[in-house]
This record gives structure tokens, sequence and C-alpha cells, in this order.
């Protein structure tokens, strides 16, 4: 289903959990950083809006969304590390490039939340434009940063 279709900035968070002693690590690429700021800003926001304690929300950058993965790994070993939650913008280029890099990272982060046995959210925007990016950055189609942490909290309640 498209964005257009579909948002979870428009959430319920009646069904949210005390998530105010939760620990949470914001992993950013810095590929793109204008744009993957605002994805980061709207995380932490949004883990705030609902209840979360700054000094308990981690972020660590990474130099590109292909090492999101080792990133993730990185904090989600910690025992008491809840989530995580992984955030970049790959945009289409000339080559494959993107393509290699889009599956690398879900299949990377799938795989860390499974070995940890917690959430760790794919944050990824993966688009053909930088128009693209940022209408999933603050613009028509939300903030897909505020997305993923709402993903976070969700799926801590399962
Ligand atoms: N092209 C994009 C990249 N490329 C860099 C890789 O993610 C990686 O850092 C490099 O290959 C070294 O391992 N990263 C993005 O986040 N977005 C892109 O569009
Ligand atoms: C080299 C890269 O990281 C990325 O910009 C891919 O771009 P392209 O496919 O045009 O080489």
């Amino acid at each position: 289903m498209a964005t257009s279709l579909q948002n979870l900035s428009d959430y319920d968070a009646a069904t949210f959990i005390d998530i105010s002693g939760k620990r949470f690590g914001l992993v950013v690429s810095e590929w793109n950083r204008e744009i993957t700021d605002i994805l980061s800003a709207g995380a932490f926001d949004t883990l705030i809006k609902h209840g979360a304690k700054a000094e308990n929300i981690y972020r660590n950058s990474v130099p590109g969304s292909f090492e999101l993965t080792l990133g993730a790994q990185f904090l989600a070993q910690h025992d008491e590390m809840d989530a995580v939650i992984c955030l970049g913008v790959v945009i289409q280029g000339e080559t494959k490039h993107d393509d290699y890099i889009c599956h690398a990272v879900a299949q990377g982060i799938t795989q860390v939340g499974l070995k940890f046995n917690k959430p760790v959210i794919f944050g990824l925007v993966t688009t053909n434009t930088l128009e693209q990016a940022w209408d999933r950055a603050g613009g028509k189609h939300g903030n897909k940063g505020v997305e993923a942490a709402v993903a976070a909290i969700q799926m801590l309640g399962f």
C-alpha cells in the first residue's frame, strides 16, 4: 500500500503502553543528513511526546545506510535497550547501488531484531528522487521518523 493511502503518523496513542521506563536507540545515517536529521528529530520528539525520557534515548550516527545494521546490533545487544530505530535515506542513482543497500539493510535489521528478540525498526526512506525523500521528511507524506517511533512503541506493546 502506498504512503499516500496509509500513514502511521495517523495513530491512536490511547493504545500505547507506558514507555517512561523504556530505552530507545536511534541509529541515524549521515548520508543525506539534512533529511535524516529531520527524521531523527521526528522520532525523538514522538518518543518524548509519548512519555520517553530524553536520557533514555541514545542517538548514534553511522556513515551511510549500509552501516545501519551493524549500528543497530551495537545497540540491540545491550540487555537494557528495549527498541532500536534505524533511520536513513537512500535515493536511486545511476546504478543499482541503492538496491544493494536497501536489500542489505532490510535483511540485516530484520536479523538483528530476530537475534535479540526486540523491535528494530526499518525507518529507511527509499525513493526515486530527492523530492520524494523530502515529501517523507515533514512534507506532504508526513515524517517517516515519526512513523518509525510509533512502530517501535506499538511493537513494545505487542
Ligand atoms: N548512496 C547512498 C548511500 N551510500 C553509502 C553506503 O550506505 C555506505 O555508507 C557505503 O557503501 C560504505 O559502506 N548511503 C545512504 O544512506 N544513502 C544513499 O543514497
Ligand atoms: C555511490 C553511492 O553511494 C550512490 O551515490 C550510488 O549512486 P550511483 O548509482 O549513481 O553510483
